[in-house]
């Protein structure tokens, strides 16, 4: 039964009501790219960290664990290296060859344990950087599919650019960048207080006092030198974006551009699509060049005063008492010491240009997980998981959908496409949705399916989403990647898993009914990898048929369609609706032909300017005159 009026009383109380919102193209709370070095990257970063290192027993903890005892272990080694100069200064010196040969044979050891460490290092971070990203993206789909914040922050948002590529590239280049700095970072507090030491040890206050000093001025320029680095490769990765999705628009879309001869007009505008990135990238450069004339001019003058701080001990004469061969072993172990500690700290400043692209790509992923979290905030109430447990809500068992006082109006604008719309879909009534262009027909859709708010009034779905409730085929038809048996089954991932051959058998028929059964011969089987793209090899009908094949397949109470047979004949059509109708969906169709009337029972025209009607096409259980064979269904 289909009717309408107030039906505020009885259904406002029940589980799957949403309503009352005021929808906007969300405007977000942001000021606008936060870029810098600064407390907010300090948060981002250290959430992004929780979904690296889960818990004290991850394999992240677990692999930096043993980074740190392989790294030290190395540094063991380094320092052994390090120091092997001055003890060949010593053996030459007292022309012992017996300690020579001792010497070599040591250090052909040492070297070959410091090289099998250092490809172990290198091993442990690369599989940290597989982890890493492995996590990071996973957590990230996990926002990304729940719900409808993939559609959210595609269609609704404007604030957040290019989240797939925030999600794909960002998330592995800062994974990347995080694994190199990892086992510099890890090991440096260790060396350096372990050098301190020693070079306290070798020429008093002065040698650390100096370096320390040193480090605090190289450390301050460099802070100011990057600050404008993050805020500019983040606006290069946001152009890096746009680039290539204007290569995917035409990749997806070539035969249409083709037909347009759009070429010379593409070319142009991908050209200048590639001129502005490049532009950012020069301005990322010439940036970047202050930087590293600063980090070079830091690690070269840190060679140079290692000599100082070795000279003034020499000069005071603290070591006059010392033969020149003990000098000579001296001068080279301190220098040693005094050199590594410079270069801890140089390879801590060169680590600013590092730490500059972590910055970018945290802020990146970073918002990008904020956006996520806040849609998923608001959307707390939509849960289209039930597709694969189909559980039904309760509700009136023969009636999909309740609208009562139902307004609502597109993102961007603030007139009303429809205005207290108040209605119930029944099964077995099959309702038909008019209109002239842009007046809301798909709008109503988007709101019965919860991807737009409604501005005011009330919805209430009152049977399931998915296969035995409700399933919609939109207006542009959906072709996933995978095999022809992906495509019938889709959106389940699988729901027959053990039914072999039974389940061959249906889709079969289903594609034969829909009228493609010749897509079985071109690709080879149903369940034949294909490598083409479906969108480029079948035609606009054949999708449209597939899509029906799918319905079938599917076979849910309520079939919504949004122009689904817009690219078929009127015969196609008829015989379509009426293996639908067989298969006892109700109907609720979008179209502009008047050919669908006969296959519906109540019309419902929607004028513009927030105004509607509903009229009865016919009474409740005439039928449309048209029998078919007996499908055997
Ligand atoms: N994501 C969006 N953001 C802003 N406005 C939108 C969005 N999607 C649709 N609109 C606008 O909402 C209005 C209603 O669109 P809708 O798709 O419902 O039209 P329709 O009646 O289905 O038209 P058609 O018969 O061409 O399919 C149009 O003016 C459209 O431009």
């Amino acid at each position: 039964m289909l009717s309408f009026g107030h039906w505020r009383h009885s259904f406002i109380t029940r589980p799957l009501i949403w309503g009352t919102f005021t929808l906007k193209k969300i405007h977000v709370a942001y000021p606008g790219p936060e870029t810098s070095l600064d407390w907010r990257f300090v948060q981002r970063f250290l959430s992004i960290q929780k979904v690296l290192f889960p818990s004290w027993t991850s394999q992240s903890v677990l692999m930096f664990g043993t980074l740190l005892v392989l790294t030290l272990t190395e540094q063991l080694i380094i320092y052994q290296v390090g120091i092997l100069p001055s003890q060949f200064y010593m053996v030459l010196a007292d022309k012992d060859y017996a300690a020579f040969r001792n010497l070599i044979t040591l250090a052909i050891l040492l070297i070959l344990l410091n090289s099998t460490l250092k490809s172990l290092d290198q091993y442990i971070c690369s599989q940290m950087y597989v982890g890493w990203r492995q996590s990071l993206t996973e957590n990230l789909h996990a926002d990304y599919f729940r719900g409808r914040v993939y559609y959210t922050l595609n269609v609704l948002r404007e604030d957040i650019d290019n989240p797939d590529q925030r999600i794909s590239q960002d998330t592995e280049r800062l994974c990347k960048q995080m694994s190199n700095m990892a086992s510099r970072i890890i090991v440096s507090p260790f060396t350096l207080a372990y050098y301190t030491y020693q070079c306290y040890h070798s020429t008093g206050w002065m040698g650390p006092v100096s370096i320390f000093g040193y480090f605090v001025v190289g450390t301050i320029s460099n802070k100011m030198l990057m600050g404008p680095i993050v805020h500019t490769l983040f606006q290069q990765e946001k152009l890096e974006g746009d680039f290539r999705f204007k290569h995917m628009q035409i990749r997806v879309n070539a035969e249409s551009a083709a037909f347009y001869r759009a070429g010379k007009v593409e070319h142009m505008r991908t050209d200048r699509r590639l001129q502005s990135l490049l532009q950012t990238q020069k301005r990322l450069m010439n940036k970047e060049l202050w930087l590293y004339i600063g980090v070079n001019t830091f690690d070269y003058l840190g060679g140079f005063l290692s000599y100082i701080i070795i000279a003034i001990p020499i000069f005071t004469g603290i070591y006059d008492d010392l033969s020149p061969g003990e000098l000579s072993a001296l001068i080279s172990r301190n220098a040693f010491v005094c050199i590594y500690l410079i270069n801890g700290f140089s390879q801590l400043i060169d680590l600013s240009t590092t730490l500059s692209d972590v910055a970018g790509y945290t802020h990146r992923i970073g918002e990008l997980r904020e956006a996520m979290a806040d849609i998923l905030r608001r959307q707390c109430d939509y849960d289209p998981g039930r597709i694969a447990d189909f559980n039904i809500h309760a509700g009136p068992a023969d009636t999909a959908f309740v609208l009562d006082r139902l307004s609502f109006r597109s993102p961007d604008s603030d007139e009303l496409l429809v205005e207290e719309l108040s209605l119930k879909i029944s099964q077995g009534r099959h309702l038909l949705v008019v209109g002239n262009t842009g007046t809301g027909k798909t709008s109503l859709l988007r709101v019965l399916n919860r991807l737009w708010e409604a501005d005011s009034g009330f919805v209430q779905m009152t049977t399931c989403f998915g296969p035995r409730g409700i399933l919609f085929l939109p207006q542009k038809p959906y072709l996933t990647d995978g095999t022809l048996r992906e495509q019938v089954i889709y959106p389940l991932k699988d729901i027959y898993p053990a039914s072999g051959s039974v389940d061959d058998e249906r889709i079969i028929q289903f594609l034969e009914l829909a009228g493609v059964s010749n897509l079985l011969k071109r690709t080879g089987g149903l369940d034949e990898k294909v490598d083409w793209n479906w969108y480029d090899v079948l035609s606009p009908g054949e999708m449209q048929r597939l899509c029906f094949a799918r319905l079938f397949y599917l076979q849910p109470k309520y079939a919504v369609l949004d122009e689904a047979t817009s690219a078929l004949t009127e015969e196609a059509e008829g015989q379509l609706y009426r293996l639908c109708k067989q298969l006892g969906m109700t109907l609720i169709s979008l179209g502009h032909r008047s050919s669908l009337e006969k296959y519906h029972d109540v019309s419902l025209r929607l004028c513009g300017g927030g105004r509607w009607e509903l009229t009865t096409l016919k009474e409740n259980g005439a039928d449309d005159g048209h029998v078919i064979e007996d499908t055997g269904l």
